[in-house]
């Protein structure tokens, strides 16, 4: 479980200041499947980068799993964050010149994990998203609904209790993102606690909750549940 209490995030470079978030207060509980909406700037994924321990607040507390963060050092957060979060983007982020095997097996190189055990749970997580005839293959050579499918993998390849997606089908056709939807209502129904940005009201009714953001702030969380 992941507790945000009053938490602000202030952004600073020589001249400017901007206020990304203000005051925000929000539990995500296991298991819960959340979209973030919300206009563009309004502070969502900073939000989404506060609650995967990839940044930390300007002012207030971030607790995982009851253990406030402020008691870890960089070194010891970022080993909570590998071990507990999976990330999805966009922009799918695979580095070109590995093929998908190896862009899969990458979270696990962070660990101490034997490469023919890496070699077995990227193989696994390739079939859980369909995709073991292109182990071999290039990311280039894959289509960019498929290029997710990969990233998916990689993230779920170390079996982290929470995925984080921003935008995960924004640069996928309807067809593709719809795909991409299953997959991730699937490890969710499975178990899988998801915190995913998105801009599609279609994807976040699918959902369990929507929590809104703008101008840095938490608008009314809604309660929804799939159909
Ligand atoms: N590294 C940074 N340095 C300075 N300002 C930043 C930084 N990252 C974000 N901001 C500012 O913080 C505010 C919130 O940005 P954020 O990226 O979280 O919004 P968003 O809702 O995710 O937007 P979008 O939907 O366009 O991706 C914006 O005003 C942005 O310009």
């Amino acid at each position: 479980m992941i507790r945000l209490t009053q938490v602000s995030k202030t952004y600073r470079t020589d001249k400017v200041e901007t206020l990304a978030l203000k005051d925000i207060d929000l539990v995500v509980e296991r298991g819960e499947f959340v979209a973030l909406m919300g206009p563009s700037g309004c502070g969502k994924s900073t939000l989404l980068n506060l609650i995967g321990l990839l940044d930390r607040p300007s002012q207030g507390a971030i607790d995982v799993d009851g253990i406030p963060i402020k008691r870890y050092a960089d070194r010891q957060l970022a080993k909570l964050r590998n071990q507990t979060f999976g990330f999805i983007f966009q922009s799918f982020h695979l580095i070109q010149d590995l093929r998908v095997i190896d862009n899969v097996e990458l979270p696990l190189l962070y660990r101490s994990v034997s490469g023919g055990e890496r070699r077995r749970l990227a193989r696994e997580a390739l079939a859980r998203v369909g995709l073991s005839a292109r182990m071999d293959h290039y990311p280039n050579q894959l289509s960019g609904g498929q290029q997710q499918r990969v990233a998916i993998a990689r993230a779920i390849v170390g079996q982290p209790h929470v995925l984080l997606a921003d935008e995960p089908t924004g640069n996928l056709d309807s067809r593709m993102g719809a795909e991409i939807m299953d997959i991730l209502l699937t490890l969710n129904a499975e178990g899988t606690t998801i915190v995913m940005v998105t801009h599609d009201e279609r994807e976040a009714s699918q959902v369990g909750r929507i929590v809104r953001v703008f101008d840095g702030q938490l608008v009314q969380p809604e309660h929804l549940h799939a159909a």
